[in-house]
């Protein structure tokens, strides 16, 4: 099946109308004093937020194949479109009167931790909530459980058409794996549709080697596979059980996949048992280099020495981070896309400096400054690990995709302390509404001493069992991404750069997550400043590691990158600067621009709509690269 994806060009990422998403949240946010601020400018851009255009953003999702139907279906065949662009930057107001259009509006596009998207009919409810979305979606995911990848699924099942996701599902590798552990012996087979594989259909060379990032929290594993020529532009499932050994690939076979897949950290055995079972880490028999990044690279060096044989090339964390964002920003037109809809929102043609946030455990900030020069400039231990730490701690619940369920149930107003608590009204000399969190968690403790003081019997604190579990994950989503928000404007403002990109596994496409964060910026930046997500936001440093032989920049008109960064992990205050030479690696060529031409996917693979990376990775394995310790 080809694909012609002409014309898509907005990658506007939006997964449900945002003066919906939060409703039980909207009124007790910080960032909605712009709501009852008419001097703020985000009033203004709240009308953006209209149903019509969380529709036109809908329309141009870019994350898979309902992107595709949809788009095609319900705008271009449709011929709605235009009206609903117009109707979108001329009135706040749309016209939902159309039965059709009512319907679309009442639809969600949905894509799910485990980077699969799905489409979500609330018919009953004309605000179509969060809440009541989401809902509605774990009724709907259930009923599709079947649909589920099990673990024995075969590895490369690119041509598989997408499964309708559970909203429980786990979606790392580990879970899978650890349902086999009993036997002794772990499976061959593994969950691997875990993300959103990138094509390279003009890839001509074998690529030999994988890439790991090994963090606080989670492994990220990217490898490729090549085409399999009777796999080829094929959807049913009759892929191969195994991932083609990498040294069975040859020239001939044009084209593959970058395959992407993480492991808890904790549980690094299973990741090392995955690069075992598939031989990944072998060529004609023996052991070759490995390249990893992140903590791990230095903390289970040696681990890696004995149980795969091979050598661990170490490469930087934040040059890794920088080279893998430069790239999928550079070669893959759909990669970026802003949570609220914005006209310019398309992956940018030409470099802009910017702001990169990764979050993991911790948050690091980088400030890039050209393809070839960056710097971390901050960094904040207030990251993924707080929320997924914090929420263990406070709710029980002990697995991350839960967590974030429970969130679309929470109403953090039940634990914040919103300023009418303290004023009993707005404050509005200083822009603060009424409902705007002054004290993340402050009202636990003034409803515990009330209900203390009528009740004293209660000496083990067992009043606090009162607060939901799900109004504390939400608060406490809130209060890590508005921090983080809050940290990434001041640097952005510091640089004076006006586009913030947000890696790291904290995000993957989280609609609540990306909404805080991308109101966070909005609210202090007053709508000048733009948050960006990356469809492969988790793996930036794993592509980067992988990129590492020869840190191949694809568009022409970029030089590549090549790095002299500082060869131990940083510290908040430490600073990398990678050094600029326009010097192309002589083995890294590129074909072509990737926005040059339309976007053609011809592997057969729904997934790949719009992951595509026309550029052929000439990555030579033996060169060491400067960054190689
Ligand atoms: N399935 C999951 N399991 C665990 N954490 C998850 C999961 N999905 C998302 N997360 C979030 O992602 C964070 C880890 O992100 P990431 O893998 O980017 O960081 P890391 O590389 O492990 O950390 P660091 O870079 O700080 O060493 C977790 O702290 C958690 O907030
Ligand atoms: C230590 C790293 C770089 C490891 O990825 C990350 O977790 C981080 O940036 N933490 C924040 C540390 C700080 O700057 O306060």
């Amino acid at each position: 099946m080809s694909l012609n994806l002409k014309g898509a060009c907005i990658t506007d990422y939006h997964t449900n109308n945002n003066n919906h998403t939060d409703n039980n949240n909207n009124k007790n946010n910080i960032l909605d004093i712009n709501q009852n601020n008419n001097n703020n400018s985000r009033s203004h851009h709240h009308n953006h937020h209209s149903p019509s255009l969380n529709l036109i953003s809908i329309a141009y999702d870019n994350l898979g194949f309902i992107y595709h139907h949809l788009f095609n279906v319900i705008t271009l065949k449709s011929g709605l479109l235009t009206p609903l662009l117009i109707s979108s930057s001329s009135s706040t107001t749309t016209n939902t009167s159309s039965p059709k259009i009512k319907s679309i509006l009442n639809q969600s596009i949905y894509r799910n931790n485990n980077n699969n998207i799905f489409v979500n009919n609330n018919n009953n409810s004309s605000a179509s909530s969060s809440k009541s979305t989401m809902e509605s979606n774990s009724s709907s995911s259930s009923s599709n459980n079947n649909n589920n990848y099990s673990s024995s699924q075969p590895l490369d099942s690119g041509n598989q058409t997408p499964p309708i996701p559970t909203t429980q599902q786990s979606s790392d590798a580990t879970h899978k794996h650890n349902h086999h552990q009993h036997s002794g012996s772990p499976p061959k087979q593994h969950h691997v549709k875990d993300e959103r594989p990138i094509s390279l259909p003009n890839q001509s060379s074998p690529i030999k080697h994988f890439a790991l990032d090994i963090g606080g929290t989670l492994s990220k594993l990217v490898y490729f596979v090549q085409n399999n020529s009777h796999n080829n532009n094929n959807n049913n499932n009759t892929s191969t059980s195994t991932i083609p050994s990498s040294s069975t690939t040859t020239q001939n076979e044009l084209g593959g996949k970058l395959h992407f897949i993480k492991f808890q950290t904790k549980n690094i055995e299973d990741c090392l048992n995955f690069i075992i079972d598939n031989k990944l880490h072998l060529e004609d028999g023996k052991p070759k280099d490995v390249r990893v990044t992140g903590g791990g690279a230095y903390k289970y060096a040696d681990l890696f020495n004995e149980k795969l044989g091979c050598r661990l090339i170490k490469e930087d964390e934040m040059h890794c981070l920088i080279v893998g964002t430069n790239f999928l920003l550079n070669n893959i037109q759909r990669e970026s896309y802003t949570y609220s809809p914005t006209p310019n929102a398309i992956t940018p043609r030409e470099f802009v400096d910017k702001v990169v946030l990764q979050i993991g455990s911790g948050v690091s900030v980088i400030k890039v400054d050209s393809e070839t020069s960056f710097q971390r400039v901050d960094g904040t231990s207030l990251g993924g690990g707080t929320f997924w730490g914090l929420c263990s701690l406070l709710t029980g619940v002990t697995d991350f995709d839960e967590m974030l369920e429970m969130t679309k149930n929470g109403h953090s107003n039940n634990v914040d302390l919103v300023v009418g608590d303290i004023y009993g009204t707005d404050y509005s000399k200083i822009g603060l509404s009424s409902e705007t969190i002054a004290s993340s968690f402050g009202k636990i403790i003034y409803q515990s001493s009330t209900e203390q003081s009528s009740d004293s019997s209660d000496g083990n604190n067992n009043n606090k069992q009162q607060f939901r579990k799900e109004d504390i994950a939400q608060s406490l989503l809130k209060m890590v991404s508005n921090n983080i928000g809050q940290i990434a404007y001041l640097n952005s403002q510091r640089y004076g750069l006006n586009k913030i990109y947000f890696g790291g596994f904290f995000i993957r496409d989280h609609p609540n997550t990306m909404q805080r964060i991308s109101f966070a910026i909005d609210f202090w930046s007053k709508g000048k400043t733009k948050a960006m997500f990356l469809v492969h936001d988790g793996y930036l440093g794993a592509l980067g590691a992988f990129l590492a032989p020869n840190e191949v920049a694809a568009a022409p008109s970029s030089p590549s990158l090549s790095s002299s960064s500082n060869s131990t992990p940083t510290t908040t205050s430490s600073t990398i600067t990678t050094s600029t030479t326009n010097n192309n690696t002589t083995n890294s060529t590129t074909t072509k621009n990737a926005h040059d031409d339309d976007i053609i996917c011809d592997c057969g693979c729904e997934f790949c709509e719009g992951l595509v990376c026309k550029v052929d990775l000439k990555i030579d394995n033996d060169t060491p690269t400067t960054s190689t310790k």
